[in-house]
């Protein structure tokens, strides 16, 4: 035993020497070439990687590990492991291994992904397993095709985590209000019938013009939002006494918040006088202004309310003509105002008299969004326009009764109530009101607002709350809403789609896509396809930012009276949308934030009606969307469904078509 040791160590040894003679002959050889050296390799350069030197005088490989500089190639030999001496070495071909495990595994996965179209192709040998269907392995490790085929001194990059949830105290530290730390909680099924909605003296909250307008539109229950801030908002007065507080309202998708502000306004401001600009609602969309001022003219039907919109749809000119009388300075041709932001600033700094200096309400609709993003400021623009400034304003000529100036704004232009010398200053009435269904409530951009004697209402789901433990922000979605996913290879995604489409039967569906350009994709390729197939045929069509406004309107009426099976679009009509029939949601694109996730299931399910939200997960995508469920507590709530691949094979010919016509078209265009 001891000798055959031996003879192997004096065999190790020799073996070591003549191995030291090709490692001299070698630095000398390599020094000048040593690019060469790797290119013969693998291109990369990397340690471990490269193939066999193919030299057979040698048991090992020779290598080029690394380049220090062209005079000093650091070069090693690597020998089979012995005697367990090698440790190292094991390490090294292990993880040689699998990293060439991770190449192949890449080289499939680039093979799958085609830069350019939105899907792969079909050809592709589809290489579903049970195991990746159902992406359970991802709940034990990191998903395979996620280990970086990198080299290995290379950090991972890393992905985004939701920061931990600040105590109460650091929030009022930094600058929350006092109040809005501790929510008031409203549960979802909360329902007050409309007729008997009376104060606690008895009296009626709403006239019987309101309660006619609402029974016209076929409401016979207030929602919870409604119940809850009704009261609180309609007990004001026009112009309150003391300054009303200003409220912020958190409340899950389609659950009637539009009517929750819409109602208090009309009710207010239709004890008014004159006209003056005294509601201002900001909306972060088109659409969204376009909706809210539909909801506002049906409510205000026999008030002689004046509403006007202003998001761009129209000129300049002519947003300017509806909201202010010529040569009337502070006076106002409308009443209620709903406008987008950058819109808003413009006639805020370009429409002479155009003034903010009546407002009693400030309405900010998807108030996250708006809060999130600047939109040139108008937040401080609005804010320093609806606050008399603290000097007097030099005027060119004195003011006169028609200019129509607030009392909280008299003192500034060098007018005093003279009937009244001891009357303090009025402030100004203006109240918040902020809702969404992703409310924030991070202090740096609350504190922006000023608000006064702030509360905070939360309503959800008493059987199944969600994320309230982010005290930051807060998710909820609608009680029916059905949530399911379905973890698939990249390769496989347009086939789940189209077998939810054409085996799950879902209809009426709102697909969204990571962008304009592969909604328009998409919906080529299902027009090829629906051609192709010789089954039930179904219209599917893209709906984008970049079409005219009049062809978005065709657009949602036809998807409203079924005429389309399938709009396909990219989050622009995520936010708010009221789309009654959407049965479906399908997020073909995995949503990149739990906000996003919210507002795009949230477009069906609403006002209380069933619907089911279907999120495609490519494989590697599978951890990181279950890491934003999680941070949201709500991983729970989405049902993962197993497509096997037999299920696909039915679709592959069809596919094949729609794709060489696909690739046909694009190469023309
Ligand atoms: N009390 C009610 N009874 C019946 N339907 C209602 C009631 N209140 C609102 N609705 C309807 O519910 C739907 C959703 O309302 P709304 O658009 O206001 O939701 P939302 O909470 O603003 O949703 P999102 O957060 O998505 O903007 C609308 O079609 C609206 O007409």
């Amino acid at each position: 035993m001891r000798q055959t040791k031996t003879a192997a160590k004096q065999r190790y040894l020799k073996k070591k020497a003549r191995k030291h003679k090709v490692l001299v002959a070698a630095r000398k050889a390599s020094a000048p070439k040593h690019k060469q050296a790797v290119s013969t390799h693998d291109g990369s350069g990397d340690e471990g990687t490269g193939p066999d030197s193919g030299d057979e005088g040698v048991e090992g490989k020779l290598e080029v590990v690394d380049l220090a500089g062209p005079s000093k190639p650091r070069v090693r030999i690597v020998l089979p492991p012995k005697d367990g001496e090698q440790a190292e070495d094991e390490e090294d071909a292990a993880a040689a291994r699998e990293r060439k495990k991770a190449e192949k595994r890449e080289k499939r996965a680039n093979r799958h992904k085609e830069p350019t179209a939105p899907v792969a192709e079909a050809t592709e040998p589809a290489e579903t397993t049970e195991m990746e269907v159902d992406g359970e392995e991802e709940a034990d490790g990191p998903d395979p095709a996620l280990r970086s085929p990198t080299p290995p001194m290379l950090e991972p990059f890393p992905l985004p985590t939701s920061a931990p949830a600040p105590k109460a105290s650091v929030l009022n530290r930094q600058g929350l209000p006092a109040g809005l730390e501790n929510a008031t909680f409203v549960d979802q099924d909360t329902k007050a019938p409309i007729e008997g909605f009376v104060k606690p003296d008895g009296k009626p909250y709403l006239s019987e013009r309101m309660k006619g307008r609402l029974g016209a539109m076929g409401l016979t229950d207030f929602f919870a939002v409604q119940s809850a801030m009704l009261p609180p908002l309609l007990s004001e007065d026009l112009l309150p006494l003391s300054t009303p507080s200003d409220y912020l309202v958190s409340a899950p998708t389609g659950s009637g918040k539009t009517l929750a502000y819409c109602i208090p306004l009309i009710e207010t401001l239709s004890r008014r006088q004159v006209i003056r600009l005294r509601a201002l609602i900001v909306l972060p969309t088109r659409e969204l202004v376009t909706q809210v001022k539909e909801v506002l003219e049906s409510l205000a039907k026999g008030t002689g309310l004046k509403i006007a919109a202003i998001s761009g749809q129209q000129s300049f000119a002519h947003e300017q003509s509806q909201l202010v009388p010529v040569l009337l300075g502070g006076s106002s041709s409308v009443d209620i105002l709903v406008a987008t932001p950058g819109r808003l600033i413009d006639h805020v700094n370009s429409t002479p008299n155009f003034s903010l200096q009546h407002l009693r309400f400030l309405v900010i609709d998807e108030a996250d969004r708006l809060l999130n993003q600047s939109f040139q400021s108008w937040l401080s623009h609005v804010s320093s326009h609806i606050y008399p400034p603290a000097q007097p304003i030099q005027l060119d000529s004195p003011p006169q009764p028609w200019d129509a100036i607030a009392p909280a704004w008299m003192e500034t232009y060098g007018l005093t109530d003279k009937e009244n010398p001891f009357r303090e200053r009025p402030s100004s009435p203006c109240q918040k009101l902020l809702f969404s269904a992703t409310l924030t409530r991070d202090p740096s951009k609350i504190a922006a607002l000023s608000l006064r004697t702030p509360s905070y209402f939360i309503v959800q789901s008493s059987s199944h709350p969600s994320g309230i433990a982010a005290i930051g922000e807060h998710f909820a979605v609608p009680t029916n809403l059905v949530e399911k996913m379905i973890v698939m290879p990249p390769a496989l995604k347009p086939l789940n789609l189209i077998h939810l489409l054409y085996a799950f039967g879902v209809r009426n569906a709102l697909v969204f896509t990571k962008s304009v350009d592969a909604a328009v994709r998409l919906e080529t390729l299902l027009t090829f396809f629906g051609e192709a197939w010789t089954g039930v045929k179904l219209v599917a069509r893209s709906y984008t930012a970049e079409m005219k406004p009049g062809e978005r309107k065709r657009v949602m009426e036809e998807f409203a009276a079924g005429k389309i099976d399938l709009l396909i679009c990219s989050d622009v009509v995520a936010r708010g949308i009221d789309l009654p029939t959407t049965a479906s949601v399908i997020s073909y694109d995995v949503p990149l934030d739990m906000r996003k996730y919210v507002h795009r299931v949230g477009r069906t399910a609403r006002a209380g009606r069933e619907g089911t939200a279907w999120t495609l997960i490519e494989k590697q995508e599978a951890r990181r969307f279950k890491g934003i469920l999680k941070g949201a507590s709500h991983e729970q709530n989405v049902k993962k469904v197993k497509v096997k691949e037999e299920d696909l094979e039915q679709y592959q010919e069809s596919y094949k078509i729609a794709m060489e016509r696909f690739s046909e078209h694009y190469s023309k265009a």
